[in-house]
């Protein structure tokens, strides 16, 4: 039987006495779909409404985003067959209640971002244009601008709280840390500012709901399709707060990121599922199809099955990636279909049309996060989680593809209908020591380094020890300066610890968890969660049994 550890972290992060303080009824941390479509939703239920986000509104993860967004809006398609593919891929880690409010709740939602004023792409005969992604048996992906869904759905949104005049944005505000009251729940927030004028360094905003949207951890990794803003902050945050954390070692690592080297590091250029969902297939080097036999839906096998497959090669042959052929899909389809994937291919010099593109798996989403109820609600009284830093329970131990624009959209809906009736008081943050535990920026690429080769794709036993005493030999290393860089930096190094030490004791094989040393998946002593608590400076990982759900098969 699993066993619980415990590691040693940075403990509330010191954020020097704010320079400035303001108030809002709600702050909503992040500005992806997620966060925008909390914000626009509690509008005018709440008072004030302030966004904060640590960059420019655009730069998360979701105007990166490309295949679509999954809902059962075809004919003949029901909520029903969306959960089971959903439940399927998931592994036996869904929380079957949380599946079932996002498929039926999900196409409500999409019609109502359509509303917004966001443009979908359709067919000819004027009906919504849906495509195929792995995992799916049917074609329930909407999609724009051919392969440029999230900066579609994040223009929409931008558009849209440029004309709500009762939501505040502050930009390039980085949160640090939450401020607690009295009974653990939620005060405020301290906030680290760039640049924006009268509100610039740090800051504190007292109010009595924080509403969480501050995405994934991909640059956990040294090689991610997410972009630099994704660095685990709100995970942080909930965790110092006294939030748990769940599902942390279900990474999933997307199957086709163009390669374009050994030494490429970080944001590395995604090309979609939606390119095999029309057509694409992968081989090898000698041009084997080696999908096929591996799954009943080959090259469109659910995102895990695909990514094992394609390193189970690799490291057979020796080779550093496999290769997407799409070139029979020719120019005009190409071009009208995939215009950005083709024009960010070209720039690396590979014509698709032509020429076969080289791919490998690398991080892509992360399906853990702050445990939520079916209303978004954590455990700490006045914070509520939505999006990529939530658990909501939807992904198991691997997201359907185009589920999570999905999640962000129905769970933000959620957590605007309950939060104005349960709006705390504004109470005064309680006067809290907090330790300096800051490492510097300038060991985040040994970090990322080590998180890739141990704690990446594939794992070991003596891999991940590897990696949790080099972790805890950088968490000695002191910062010397309090700045952006050493405040995320310590995020991903309490988060990957977190995630090290529950890849660690769940000694099997299940869904982005592939264990190399336990390759089966075991549903006697694994069924369930590992949850992170954190007290004390000190995380504890300790595993929950839950049924396992796999739905209808
Ligand atoms: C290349 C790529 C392609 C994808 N394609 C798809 C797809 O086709 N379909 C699909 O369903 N999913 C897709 N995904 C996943 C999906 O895009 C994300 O999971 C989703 O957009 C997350 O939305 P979010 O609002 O939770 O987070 P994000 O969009 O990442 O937004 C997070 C926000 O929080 C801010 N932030 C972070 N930390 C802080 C802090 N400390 N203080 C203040 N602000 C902070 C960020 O700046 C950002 O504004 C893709 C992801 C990537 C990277
Ligand atoms: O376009 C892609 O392959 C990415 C995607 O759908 C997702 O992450 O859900």
């Amino acid at each position: 039987m699993p066993v619980a550890s415990v590691r040693r972290v940075p403990g509330r992060l010191l954020a020097p006495d704010p320079g400035w303080t303001t108030t809002a009824d709600v702050v909503v941390i992040g500005s992806g779909i997620a966060g925008l479509t909390a914000a626009l939703r509690l509008r005018g239920e709440v008072g004030k409404v302030l966004v904060v986000t640590k960059d420019v509104l655009a730069a998360g993860s979701t105007q990166w985003a490309q295949g679509g967004i999954a809902a059962a809006l075809g004919p003949g398609d029901t909520p029903h067959e969306h959960e089971v593919d959903t439940l399927v891929a998931g592994a036996g880690a869904c929380d079957r209640a949380a599946v079932e409010v996002l498929v039926t709740e999900g196409p409500d939602a999409v019609r109502e971002l359509i509303a917004l004023g966001t443009n979908f792409d359709h067919d000819p005969d004027g009906e919504l244009s849906l495509t195929r992604e792995g995992g799916h048996h049917r074609d329930r992906i909407a999609h724009a601008g051919g392969d440029a869904t999230g900066a579609e759905i994040q223009r929409a949104l931008i558009a849209a709280v440029e004309q709500a005049p009762e939501i505040e944005v502050i930009q390039h505000a980085l949160a640090v840390d939450l401020l607690l009251a009295e009974d653990g729940g939620v005060a405020g927030l301290t906030l680290h500012v760039m640049g924006e004028g009268q509100r610039d360094g740090v800051g504190a905003v007292l109010c009595r709901a924080v509403v969480l949207a501050s995405g994934g951890l991909g640059q956990v990794f040294s090689q991610t399709t997410n972009p630099a803003v994704s660095t685990g902050d709100g995970m942080a945050v909930a965790l110092r707060a006294g939030a748990v954390l769940r599902d942390l070692e279900f990474v999933q690592f997307h199957p086709t990121v163009m390669y374009l080297g050994a030494e490429s590091r970080g944001q590395q250029p995604l090309i979609s599922e939606a390119v095999r969902g029309e057509g694409a297939f992968l081989v090898d080097f000698d041009g084997n199809r080696f999908m096929q036999g591996v799954h009943e839906l080959a090259d469109l096998a659910p995102r895990d099955v695909v990514a094992k497959a394609i390193m189970r090669r690799m490291l057979d042959s020796d080779h550093p990636h496999m290769w997407l052929d799409a070139r029979h899909l020719g120019a005009a389809f190409w071009e009208r279909r995939f215009p950005t994937i083709l024009a960010t291919c070209r720039s690396h010099g590979v014509d698709p049309v032509t020429d076969l593109i080289p791919v490998a798996p690398a991080c892509h989403y992360a399906s853990g996060g702050v445990v939520t109820d079916l209303w978004g609600r954590s455990n700490v009284p006045g914070l509520y989680a939505t999006g990529e830093v939530a658990c909501s329970g939807v992904h198991g131990a691997n997201r359907l593809a185009s589920n999570s624009l999905l999640e962000g959209l129905v769970f933000s809906r959620r957590i605007a209908t309950v939060l104005p009736a349960e709006l705390r008081p504004l109470l005064p943050p309680v006067d809290d020591p907090r330790t300096p535990d800051l490492v510097p920026g300038a060991v985040r690429r040994e970090l990322q380094e080590v998180m890739t080769s141990q704690v990446g794709v594939l794992r070991s036993a003596d891999g991940l020890s590897d990696a949790g005493r080099l972790l805890d030999k950088l968490a000695g290393v002191p910062a010397a300066a309090i700045d952006q860089e050493s405040w995320e930096t310590t995020n991903l190094l309490t988060i990957s610890g977190a995630l090290a030490d529950a890849a660690a004791l769940r000694e099997e094989t299940r869904g982005s968890h592939w264990r190399e040393d336990f390759p089966e998946r075991d549903d006697v002593d694994f069924a369930g969660h590992f949850d992170v608590v954190m007290s004390d400076g000190v995380c504890t990982t300790e595993f929950v049994p839950a049924p396992a759900t796999d739905g209808d098969q």
